[in-house]
C-alpha cells in the first residue's frame, strides 16, 4: 500500500503551524502565544510497523431506528490518522464511545460502524465484542500488520467514565502505542482518554486533533486580523465564558439567536415572550460595556423575525428589534440584521462561528442561520479563515450544504466551546510533550 505522508493528508492550518501539548499550556495564557509556536509531536513511522496502536476516536455518530449513520462526519474525520498507520504497518486498534450507555446496551452497539468504516478504510474492519479480556487479547494478537480491530463501546464499562486507573490499565496493556484523535471527547478526562496514557507510552495526538488545535488555538490566538466571532444558539448562560475570553480577543463581536433578548432586555428593550434569563441581565449590561472598554465592535441584530408561538407552522412576521410586540417571540434575526453583518464581516480575515441565529430546525426561522452560513461560504473562497466551532452551528452549516466550503469545522461541540474559552483539556493535556 501506497504510504501516506502527513503533508499529502492536507490537513494544515494555512497560516498557523502546529503546536505542541506542551505549548498549549502556554497558549491558554495569551501573553505567551507569540512565543510558543513548535512543531507537534508526530506519529514516526519508524514507530509503527508491526506495533500495536491503540487509537481513541470519536464515532459518537448519530443513527436512526434501523442503525443507519445519519451523518458520517466523525466517521471521515478519523480516517486520514488511521489510513496513515495502516499504511507504515502497525496494527491498529480502535476505541470509541457511542452515546451515554448505562452498562451494556444494544442500541449503543458500535458494530453499525464497521461498514462505513471498512469502505472508508478500504479493508475489512474486524468488530470486538468487548473493548477488555482474553477475547479482545486474542483479537489483537491475530491482526496483522495493516490490520484494524473496532473494540466495542468503551462506557459499557462505568470504569470509562470513572477514569478507573486498572481499567485504564487493561486498555494501556492492549497496544505499544497510544494515539488520541478523538478531539470531540478531548474535555473528558476519561479511562480511555487521560488515564491509558499514564500505564501507555508514547502517547500522541493524530492528525484530526492536531488540526482541531491548529484551527481552535492556533487560529484564535494568533489570527489575521481583523477577527471577527459570531455567537449565538439559545443561552446566554452557556456562552458567558466564551463572550468573555472572545472579548479578549476579537475586533467584532456579532451576537445573534436566542441569546440576544437578555441583551435586549437589558437595553430596556419590550421582547415579548422572547427568551430571556432575567439572572443574567447585568450580566448582559457588562458584556456590553467590557466590548466597549476593549474596543470591540459589538453588534446585535437590528431587526428580528417573531412569531406568535414556538412551532414550525407559526405566523411570523419582521419587526424592529426595539418593538417585538406581547404575545410574539424572537426566533430568528431579521434580513436588515443579515445585511449589516455581512457588511462587518466583508472587513474581516478571520472568523469563528458558535451557535445558530436563530431556530434553524424550523425552516421558518432558518434564514438568518443560512445567510451567515452563506456568507462565510463566499468569505472563505476569498481567503478569509472561516471556523466552525462545533456543536449546532456544524448541523446549520450542513443543513446548507456549506460544510466543504469552511476552513475548518470542528469535529466538537463541547470541547470546542471548552478550548475557546480558555480552558484546556485533560485529552490533550495527557499526551506527551513534543
Ligand atoms: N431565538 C431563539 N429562541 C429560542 N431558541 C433559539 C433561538 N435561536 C436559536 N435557538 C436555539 O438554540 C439552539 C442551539 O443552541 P446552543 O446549544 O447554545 O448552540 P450550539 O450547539 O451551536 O453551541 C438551537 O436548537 C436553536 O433552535
Ligand atoms: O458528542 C460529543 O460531544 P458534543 O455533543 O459536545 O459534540 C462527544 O462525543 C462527547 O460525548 P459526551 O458529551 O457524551 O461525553
Amino acid at each position: 500500500m501506497e504510504k501516506l505522508t502527513r503533508a499529502s493528508l492536507g490537513t494544515f492550518s494555512p497560516h498557523c503551524s502546529s503546536f505542541s501539548v506542551s505549548d498549549l499550556r502556554f497558549i491558554l495564557k495569551p501573553c505567551t502565544v507569540m512565543a510558543t509556536k513548535r512543531s507537534v509531536s508526530t506519529l514516526k513511522e519508524a514507530d509503527l510497523k508491526g506495533k500495536r496502536v491503540f487509537v481513541r476516536v470519536d464515532l459518537n455518530v448519530p443513527l436512526d431506528e434501523n442503525f443507519n449513520i445519519t451523518d458520517d462526519t466523525r466517521v471521515r474525520a478519523a480516517v486520514p490518522t488511521i489510513k496513515y498507520l495502516i499504511g507504515y504497518g502497525a496494527k491498529v486498534i480502535l476505541s470509541s464511545h457511542l452515546g451515554r450507555p448505562k452498562g451494556v446496551t444494544p442500541k449503543y452497539s458500535l458494530k453499525p460502524l464497521v461498514p462505513r468504516l471498512s469502505e472508508l478504510l478500504g479493508v475489512e474492519v474486524k468488530i470486538a465484542n468487548d473493548c477488555i479480556g482474553e477475547e479482545v487479547e486474542k483479537l489483537v494478537a491475530q491482526l496483522p500488520e495493516g490490520g484494524v480491530l473496532l473494540l466495542e463501546n468503551v462506557r459499557f464499562y462505568k470504569e470509562e467514565e470513572k477514569n478507573d486507573p486498572e481499567f485504564a490499565k487493561k486498555l494501556a496493556s492492549l497496544a505499544d502505542l497510544y494515539v488520541n484523535d478523538a478531539f470531540g471527547t478531548a474535555h473528558r478526562a476519561h479511562a480511555s482518554t487521560e488515564g491509558v496514557t499514564k500505564y501507555l507510552k508514547p502517547a500522541v495526538a493524530g492528525f484530526l486533533m492536531q488540526k482541531e488545535l491548529d484551527y481552535l488555538i492556533g487560529a484564535v490566538a494568533n489570527p489575521k486580523i481583523p477577527f471577527a466571532a459570531i455567537v449565538g444558539g439559545s443561552k446566554v448562560s452557556t456562552k458567558i465564558g466564551v463572550l468573555e475570553s472572545l472579548l479578549e480577543k476579537v475586533n467584532v463581536l456579532l451576537l445573534g439567536g436566542g441569546m440576544i433578548f437578555t441583551f435586549y432586555k437589558a437595553q430596556g428593550h419590550s421582547v415579548g415572550s422572547s427568551l430571556v434569563e432575567e439572572d443574567l441581565l447585568n450580566t448582559a449590561s457588562q458584556l456590553i460595556e467590557k466590548a466597549k472598554a476593549k474596543g470591540v465592535t459589538l453588534l446585535l441584530p437590528i431587526d428580528v423575525v417573531i412569531a406568535d408561538k414556538f412551532a414550525a407552522d407559526a405566523n411570523s412576521k419582521v419587526v424592529p428589534a426595539s418593538g417585538i410586540p406581547d404575545g410574539w417571540m424572537g426566533l430568528d434575526i431579521g434580513p436588515d440584521s443579515v445585511k449589516t453583518f455581512s457588511e462587518a464581516l466583508d472587513k474581516t480575515q478571520t472568523i469563528i462561528w458558535n451557535g445558530p441565529m436563530g431556530v434553524f430546525e424550523f425552516d421558518k426561522f432558518a434564514a438568518g442561520t443560512d445567510a451567515i452560513a452563506k456568507k462565510l461560504a463566499e468569505l472563505s473562497g476569498k481567503g478569509v479563515t472561516t471556523i466552525i466551532g462545533g456543536g449546532d452551528s456544524v448541523a446549520a452549516v450542513e443543513k446548507a450544504g456549506l460544510a466543504d466550503k469552511m476552513s475548518h469545522i470542528s469535529t466538537g461541540g463541547g470541547a470546542s466551546l471548552e478550548l475557546l474559552e480558555g480552558k484546556s483539556l485533560p485529552g490533550v493535556l495527557a499526551l506527551d510533550d513534543a
